[in-house]
């Protein structure tokens, strides 16, 4: 059976009656395939409001969240399949491992600053894509966590108060904030925004939504090798780069350091290692390839078998040759968190390189406009664009056997229709 749902393709709007020819669409359901009315248009043309949903895992805010942070995150089974005692085994893992974890976070300044640095680009991105996309706006900024306050479910229920769906109908970008794509970050946030919509629009008894003056929705799934983001990470390196001396500066290591995964998600057939690679490839070229880099990977957690190499041991490594000057660069996270202020900053930079000046980390993305600049490039693309999501978004992972992934995808990939008319 094939699992590829072509969709239309920018500049070739899918037509009302469109269906995939070779769909993942049960036969019920392509036969049953209902078209919602056209978006409604005011006077000047505007075809907003958009709500633009800033999709991310989250982070606990103050110490007293990281329990409820780590019980989330542990019972998410795209994230951690722990089979069918995940609702016993989950919870006792987040237990056992909270007092560690909150240590962690009282030492980076009492929490994450990914929900002050979430909320401050999506509302600076929003203020850009008003004058750029004036044809969709206004555009209103959301965000959407999956192991933290605001979560998905508040997040859908605020689009509901605030005039979205509910007989309305209304369009709404799900925008990833992972640049590479990966099942058990942005798949695993797709699928629970799929849930609620199902729970939140849907009826009570079989969830089944009534697509007229529902939700429209389409997403933005992934950017690795966007111009803008290697841009703005390829400016960062260039500023730390200029911290060494002159004559030291080209013998620089790059050390590009990723979140891991598993090595079971990697034979499943997730995308995440290759697109990570492909930032890596696509900024060292920006570079002029004139420095050494590896890319590495950090944060494993548990005993199973994860990708590396590992970025403590390759420092520890490099260390040991000799070779003292380098620079980490978070390159899968656009915000810092606790793996670039705890991990890579105190036990990889202290410990393991034992503070050595020689050893520095790039600045993460943050609040740097040249990023937000290209999230609003990302963003404008994607409403012109008129497709609902990527194609690279319709193929299933060669080893995956989620019925989460499936009607996910089946979902997302039949909004394109919906969509308005590309002018
Ligand atoms: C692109 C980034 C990430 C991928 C891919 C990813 C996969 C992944 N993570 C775990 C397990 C845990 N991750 C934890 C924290 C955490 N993970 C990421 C990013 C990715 N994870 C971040 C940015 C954070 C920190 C959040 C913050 O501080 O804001 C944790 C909790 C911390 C801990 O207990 O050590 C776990 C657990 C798995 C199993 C996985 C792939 C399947
Ligand atoms: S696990 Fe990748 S598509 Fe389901
Ligand atoms: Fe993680």
């Amino acid at each position: 059976m094939s699992l590829r749902i072509p969709l239309a393709r920018a500049g070739k709007r899918a037509t009302a009656s469109y269906v995939p020819a070779t769909s993942i669409l049960s036969p019920w359901r392509r036969r049953n395939a209902t078209v919602a009315p056209p978006v409604t248009q005011d006077a000047t043309g505007a075809k907003g409001p958009t709500a633009m949903v800033f999709m991310n895992m989250g982070g606990p805010s103050t110490t007293d969240e990281v329990g409820d942070f780590l019980s989330r995150l542990f019972a998410d089974a795209d994230l951690i399949p722990l089979g069918r005692l995940q609702n016993y085994i989950g919870p006792y893992i987040a237990r056992r491992r909270t007092p560690k974890i909150e240590k962690q976070y009282a030492e980076i300044g009492g929490g994450s600053p990914i929900r002050k640095w979430s909320e401050f680009q999506a509302a600076e991105m929003c203020k850009i894509l008003d004058k750029t996309s004036p044809e969709t706006a206004p555009h209103k900024p959301y965000v959407a966590f999956r192991y933290a306050n605001p979560l998905t479910e508040d997040m859908y229920k605020r689009l509901l108060e605030d005039g979205f769906g509910g007989g309305k109908g209304g369009r709404a970008v799900a925008f990833t904030q992972y640049p590479q794509y990966s099942c058990s970050t942005t798949g695993s946030s797709l699928n629970e925004l799929w849930k609620w919509r199902q729970r939140l629009e849907g009826k009570r008894a079989t969830g089944e939504v009534d697509p007229e003056g529902a939700i429209q929705w389409s997403v933005i799934d992934r950017w690795p090798v966007h111009s803008g983001l290697v841009e703005a990470f390829a400016q960062n390196i260039e500023k730390t780069l200029a911290e060494y001396p002159p004559e030291r500066r080209d013998d620089v290591v790059l050390l590009f350091s990723a979140h891991s995964l598993p090595m079971s998600v990697v034979n499943r057939g997730d995308p995440y290692p290759a697109e990570v690679a492909a930032t890596v490839y696509a900024v060292m070229q920006r570079l002029g390839m004139k420095h050494q880099y590896r890319l590495v990977w950090q944060s494993q957690v548990g005993p199973q078998p994860w990708l590396g190499a590992q970025t403590s041991d390759t420092v520890k490594s490099l260390m040991k040759k000799g070779q003292t000057d380098m620079i980490l660069i978070p390159i899968a996270f656009t915000s810092d968190h606790i793996e670039t202020l705890y991990e890579l900053d105190k036990e990889v930079i202290g410990e393991d390189a034992e503070g050595h000046e020689g050893v520095k980390r790039v600045e993460s993305l943050n609040g740097n406009p040249v990023f937000i600049q290209a999230l609003a490039d990302l963003a404008k693309d994607h409403l012109q664009s008129g497709i609902a999501c990527s194609p690279q978004m319709t193929l299933r992972c060669p080893g995956c056997v989620s019925e989460r992934c499936l009607a996910q995808k089946e979902f997302f990939a039949g909004q394109t229709k919906r969509l308005p008319a590309v002018a």
